[in-house]
Formats: structure tokens, sequence, C-alpha cells
């Protein structure tokens, strides 16, 4: 076994104290759940809960990714912003079309989340600019917020015995259906 190769087995995983989760007993609708997981990584006190992998395709239809922090979240879906002069922005207007990932690690959650994805007016991408931090009083033309409406999530609780608990959610058209995720579809970390 190499070095490294031994390094990586013996890390720590998972935290010590996981919460249970019945998929059996997940809510109707996974924007509910994914508000409650949302707030207790908030409450959590873990470091930018609100960050995730936001993956687009490129106009080879290969996968893209990179962190975005959520801005908000509405009825018209899940809002992230960022320049219209970026990779990803050309990837959204090619194909509009994105993914979320997020991991929680302190809690041993993870979330994914897909759907098209709609460009929100000047106004709101205004004024989302001036709500950052770095705001200098300049405007920047090029700044734009988007809107993910989800229509698939998967929820997945970590176990000590990776048996992880999953439950997958998919929308056909404004009704959601929802499935725990069997044994039998685990794929999780050996
Ligand atoms: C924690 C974290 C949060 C980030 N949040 C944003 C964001 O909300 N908007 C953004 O445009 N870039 C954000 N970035 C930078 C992006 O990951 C990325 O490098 C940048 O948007 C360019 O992506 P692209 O070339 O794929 O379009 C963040 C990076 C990190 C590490």
């Amino acid at each position: 076994m190499t070095e490294l190769r031994h390094v990586l087995r013996i890390l720590p995983s998972f935290p010590a104290e996981l919460s249970g989760f019945d998929p059996d007993a997940a809510p109707a609708d996974p924007l509910e759940l994914f508000r409650a997981w949302l707030d207790d990584a908030i409450a959590s006190g873990e470091r930018q809960p609100h960050a995730m992998t936001f993956s687009t395709i490129d106009e080879d239809g290969r996968p893209a990714h990179r962190t975005l922090i959520v801005k908000d979240i509405d009825e018209r879906g899940i809002h992230v912003s960022s320049s219209l002069a970026s990779r990803k922005a050309a990837h959204l207007a090619a194909r509009p079309w994105a993914g979320m990932l997020f991991f929680w690690r302190e809690l041993g959650r993870q979330v994914e989340v897909g759907g098209p994805v709609e460009a929100l007016s000047r106004e709101e991408s205004e004024a989302d600019w001036r709500e950052r931090p770095s705001y200098d009083g300049r405007e920047n033309p090029d700044w734009q917020v988007w809107a993910l409406r989800p229509e698939r999530f998967e929820f997945l609780q970590a176990t000590h015995d990776r048996n992880h608990a999953r439950v997958e959610y998919v929308r056909d058209g404004i009704a959601w259906d929802h499935r725990p995720l069997r044994a039998s579809e685990q794929v999780g970390p050996a």
C-alpha cells in the first residue's frame, strides 16, 4: 500500500453523532425537507452551509463544476448569482439546466438537486449585486441572478453502517412523487 493510500484509508469519516432519518416518514414536499436540513446546517455553526457544488454542461456535453452560494429560495426555485461573462453563464445560456450538490459534513448529510434554470430580472440582479459584502457603490450590468426550479431531489443521511438512508423526489408537473432508495441501490463510500 502506498503511503498516500494508507493515509487516505485511516482518515476519520462521519461524526460520532448522526441524526436518524426515516425515508418512509419523509414529507410530501421536498422543499420542506430541504429547508429543514438547511436550517439544521445553519444552526450547526458549519461554515458556509449555503455553499454547494453547482454543475453545468459545456458545449461538448461535458460536466463542469464550481462552488456557489445560495442567495434565496422562493416559488421560482433556488437562487444563485454570478457574472454573465463567466463560463457557467455561457453554459446556462446554451443549456439552461443545472445540478446542485450540498454536503453538510458535520451532519453527514448530502442533497442533490437538479432542474431547469431561469434568469431572473435586471432589478433582482442589481439588488443582489448591491447586497454583496464587496459592493463599493459601482454598478455591474454583468451581474445575474438565476433560479433553479427543482425537478429532482435526492436526500442522504449517512449512517455508521454505511447503509445510508436515502430518498428520491421527482416532480411530475407541479406534483411531487417520492420513494426511499433501497439498500440494493446504495452506492455509498466503502
Ligand atoms: C465558498 C465559495 C463560494 C463561491 N460563491 C460564488 C458565487 O456565489 N458566485 C460566483 O460567481 N462565484 C462564486 N465562487 C467562485 C466560483 O466557484 C467560480 O470559481 C467562479 O464563479 C467562476 O466559475 P465558472 O468559471 O465555472 O463560471 C465561490 C467560490 C467558493 C470557494
